[in-house]
């Protein structure tokens, strides 16, 4: 579905990330790790679209079969795709939503996007997707600044969903929440990917998350990928110095 090679982005002087090279599969969660300023963001960033490479190409096989550069593809094609095949999941849930519309227009919004009209069937699509994550259905005319951390992340990630995605990336999306908060979220995520065959591209710090969620590991440092393989292969068996002090917890915070 994705196949990435020599992936570059740099910030003036400063590397970003560089020579980034991996493949992603339909229906696979790729973890990425790493420590602070590895270039974990600015990777994602490059492939949802909200950052521009340098060099480098990324290949996308869209759901028709299609294939587009993600880096040279126009604005139209790049918009077209980020409203029907992909979604983003922001750590800051209040940079994923529109906290001054409610939260059945939150979920409504990208389906209206996608050209549905009929008012009725917009709500009950809005109270399945609500339901599915666990948000009462007596919330859906309330403003997603009246809900906890916890809601306002499963809200984003409905108003992610309910266009039916392909791929989401997902940037530390149980960040900043607390432990029994983010095991609901964890379970959630898991139960969407198995579900609906989802893939997604999944940030995090926390080694944790990524044994619960990933299927495969990216380990990152200084802007490069160090290590890559099966989650279970990384994090029992690393290979690479820098991996080895990650799993030993040397460098985890
Ligand atoms: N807008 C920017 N301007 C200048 N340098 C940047 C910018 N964004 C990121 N960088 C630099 O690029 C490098 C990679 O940063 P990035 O945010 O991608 O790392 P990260 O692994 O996501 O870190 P964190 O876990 O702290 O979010 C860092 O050295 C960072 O300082």
């Amino acid at each position: 579905m994705l196949e990435v090679s020599g992936l570059t982005k740099t910030y003036g002087g400063a590397v970003g990330c560089t020579g980034i090279d991996f493949r992603m599969w339909p229906g696979e969660v790729l973890g990425i790790v790493g420590e602070s300023g590895s270039g974990k963001t600015t990777l994602l960033g490059l492939l949802s679209g909200s950052l521009v490479a340098d060099s480098g190409q990324a290949l996308y096989s869209d759901r028709g079969g299609r294939v587009h550069d993600l880096v040279t593809m126009g604005e139209a094609e790049r918009r077209r795709l980020s409203r029907e095949e992909w979604g983003v999941v922001h750590q800051n849930p209040r940079d994923g939503l529109r906290l001054d519309v409610s939260a059945g227009a939150n979920v409504g919004e990208p389906l209206m996007a996608t050209g549905a009209r009929h008012y009725g069937r917009i709500r009950d699509r809005a109270l399945d997707w609500l339901t599915r994550v666990e948000i009462d259905a007596g919330r859906i005319d309330d403003l997603p600044r009246t809900f906890s951390g916890g809601m306002q992340q499963r809200l984003q990630i409905a108003r992610n969903l309910v266009i039916g995605p392909r791929l989401v990336f997902m940037d530390e999306p149980t960040g900043g929440l607390d432990v029994s908060v983010q095991a609901r979220l964890l379970d959630l995520i898991r139960e969407l990917n198995a579900g609906l065959g989802l893939s997604v591209m999944i940030v995090t710090h926390d080694l944790a998350v990524a044994r619960l969620l990933a299927d495969r590991l990216m380990v990152m440092r200084r802007g490069r990928v160090v290590e890559q393989g099966l989650t279970d292969q990384i994090l029992d068996d690393p290979q690479h110095p820098y991996t080895q002090l990650l799993v030993s917890s040397v460098l985890q915070v």
